[in-house]
């Protein structure tokens, strides 16, 4: 099996808004290796951003890496030194965003944005790189090229961020919802060509999505993030076919399946409702099983067929 290219271990951030300090991300780890795609899925607010920045040394301000580890290729690096992550990481990794038309500098053609990022690594024949970069995002760069931002359309946009982004050679993308701002159509469209450019490039990629189902078909491992706090993650086959938290089982049940239509379960309650403690499972206010001990500590994280659910109804396994 390839080596992970990017580990995660043991992250977590605190928030520093309105001069009190909260727990927003506990404990997380994320491993991902060269070719990959790696899902990472949660509701709006459950950290999925803030996880991945952290790792990379982009955490915002008002936010407080207490602990953490990464490595990236054969580094290793503090989480809480995001100076020296942000330093040695910027050369193997690309970000690409939602948005893509307002990420891009309004005046500016498209065609020399491209350029700008090229010209940072590369010194001969930018010309020809430049054409041929517009050819692997599948557009023409004679007919875009000279075009501003407004005159493309949202998915040749978001095409053109995927042109700088892939321009710098990362070893790693993070695409933080990249397709959220698309139509349906487009959206697949982009999602079958990061996939097909992940494996001509053999480059790593971490697919953030709120979107279980979306994501599924595209990525070979996931992690399922509730208020902070993973509750499920490895190998998708295993997750999918037998989905082990409460959690994941609300999500995959809130799946339309159009094979054999049945009725759709919302999941109930808020990310962040529950009690304010730290050490407790942050999903016990929204589930069918909760019991006293949830509240009591954090859960154990249980290892099971190429997966690992972190929830007190397995907990007898961690001891068996
Ligand atoms: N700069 C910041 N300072 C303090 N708290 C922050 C900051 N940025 C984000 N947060 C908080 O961190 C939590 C997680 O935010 P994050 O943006 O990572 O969520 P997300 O899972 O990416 O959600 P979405 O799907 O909406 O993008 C939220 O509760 C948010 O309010
Ligand atoms: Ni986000």
């Amino acid at each position: 099996m390839t080596e992970s290219l990017l580990t995660i271990t043991d992250l977590s951030i605190d928030s520093l808004r309105d001069g009190t300090r909260r727990r927003i991300v506990e404990g997380f780890n994320l491993s991902v290796r060269a070719g990959e795609i790696y899902g990472l899925v949660g509701e709006s607010g459950s950290g999925k951003s803030i996880s991945m920045m952290a790792s990379v040394g982009l955490a915002a301000q008002g936010l407080d890496v207490r602990s953490g580890t990464v490595n990236f290729g054969t580094r290793r690096f503090a989480a809480s030194d995001q100076k020296s992550l942000r330093g040695n990481l910027s050369h193997g990794v690309s970000l690409l965003f939602q948005n893509a038309k307002g990420a891009l500098n309004p005046f500016i053609t498209v065609g020399k944005q491209v350029e700008r990022v090229l010209r940072r690594r590369r010194r001969s024949d930018i010309q020809g790189e430049l054409k041929e970069l517009f050819r692997v995002v599948g557009l023409n760069y004679a007919d875009l090229g000279r075009k501003y931002p407004h005159q493309v359309s949202g998915g040749q946009a978001q095409r053109v961020a995927m042109a700088c982004a892939l321009a710098t050679e990362p070893a790693l993308l993070i695409a933080d919802e990249p397709t959220t701002a698309l139509d349906v159509t487009t959206e697949r469209e982009m999602l079958r060509f990061l996939a097909s450019i992940c494996r001509q490039r053999n480059m790593a990629v971490v697919l953030i999505a709120h979107n279980l189902s979306l994501v599924s078909e595209y990525c070979s491992s996931l992690s399922i993030l509730h208020a902070g706090q993973v509750v499920e993650t490895g190998n998708l086959a295993p997750i999918f076919a037998e989905p082990l938290h409460p959690y994941t089982q609300g999500l995959i049940a809130a799946v339309p399946d159009v094979d054999s239509p049945r009725e759709l379960v919302p999941l109930i309650g808020s990310v962040w409702g529950g009690s304010s403690e730290l050490d407790r499972c942050r999903f016990s206010h929204r589930c069918p099983h909760a019991m006293p001990r949830c509240e009591r500590r954090i859960p154990p994280a249980v290892k099971r067929d190429g997966r690992e659910v972190h929830c007190v109804l397995y907990e007898q396994e961690v001891s068996a």
